[in-house]
């Protein structure tokens, strides 16, 4: 019998070396069995050295987009990662009440706050940083920062375990569900250590750190391995555990592509299903 696959939504922007953005979503939604649907927010011009330039995506095409695979389709989980200005982002929030995504809803919606790429160029113009505080952080299930992105929107510099929980109890006032500070830049400790809480459970998902340097798209990776498993039914902690097995397999087999940073792969649960 055909059996249709649980849906999960990328609104993001486009990576032209398909390492990162909505090439690093649909390769591991696929990766976990879920079909996935695309807002595209940006194109980048973008290869391993890093980003030369975006485009966005006028707003009203952007919006467009979500809601005709979310009425047509239906959306079992969502996620963002680079929204690029202010504006996109308000449209963003307003369409996501109107097709029912979000945290105050049945469908969980994950929010990556892309601010910059790993190589230091900036994927969201300054003013929207705001936005995303007060616009998205409100309706998530779940925000996903890296060390960088927690240090612009919190101030909070994290150096070690006691401010890597400071900064995470800030981001909560923000309004999100849950706050998951990933801790992949914390370069000088043995483990990395993801910091998972929603005020009340704190939850440490610690894991070897692999030596490469081939980590571009890791954190978009991460970000739709935990909206995969929520498209399937799983709970935040449960979705985020999972996630962290399969970024650090995803890590582990990384491979160099061009002069610089190569992609993390999804592709290993593929070469090795289970
Ligand atoms: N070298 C590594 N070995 C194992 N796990 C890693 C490594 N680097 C990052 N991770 C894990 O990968 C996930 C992404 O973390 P990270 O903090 O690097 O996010 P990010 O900065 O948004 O990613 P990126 O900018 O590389 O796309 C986290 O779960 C983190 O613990
Ligand atoms: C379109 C797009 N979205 C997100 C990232 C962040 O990924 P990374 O931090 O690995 O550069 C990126 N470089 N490009």
């Amino acid at each position: 019998m055909t059996v249709t696959p649980r849906t999960a939504l990328t609104i993001a922007g486009s990576d032209s070396g398909g390492g990162a953005g909505v090439q690093a979503d649909l390769r591991t939604f696929f990766a976990n069995g879920v079909h996935g649907l695309v807002a595209l927010t940006a194109v980048t011009v973008q290869n391993s050295l890093g980003v030369q330039g975006f485009s966005e995506i006028p707003v009203d095409v952007v919006t467009a987009q979500i809601k005709a695979v979310a009425e047509d389709m239906g959306v079992d989980a969502a996620k963002t990662g680079m929204l690029a200005t202010a504006e996109i982002i308000q449209s963003v929030a307003k369409t996501l009440d109107e097709v029912h995504i979000g945290r105050t809803t049945d469908t969980p919606f994950v929010v990556d706050p892309v601010a910059a790429s790993m190589t230091g160029h900036a994927l969201l113009r300054e003013e929207a940083l705001e936005a995303i505080r007060t616009e998205l952080f409100p309706r998530a299930t779940l925000i996903t920062p890296n060390l960088d992105e927690v240090r612009l929107l919190t101030g909070v510099s994290v150096t070690d375990a006691a401010s890597q929980r400071t900064a995470a109890e800030a981001l909560l006032e923000f309004g999100s569900q849950w706050v998951l500070v990933k801790g992949g830049h914390l370069c000088d400790t043995a483990d990395c250590v993801d910091l998972l809480t929603d005020g009340s459970a704190i939850i440490e998902l610690s894991g070897p750190r692999i030596d490469t340097e081939n980590t571009h798209g890791g954190g978009d990776t991460m970000a739709s391995a935990i909206t995969s498993s929520l498209a399937k039914g799983a709970d935040v902690p449960t979705a985020v555990a999972e996630a962290k097995r399969f970024i650090e397999r995803c890590v582990m087999e990384a491979y160099p592509l061009g002069a610089g940073v190569g992609p993390v792969s999804p592709f290993w649960r593929l070469a090795n299903p289970r």
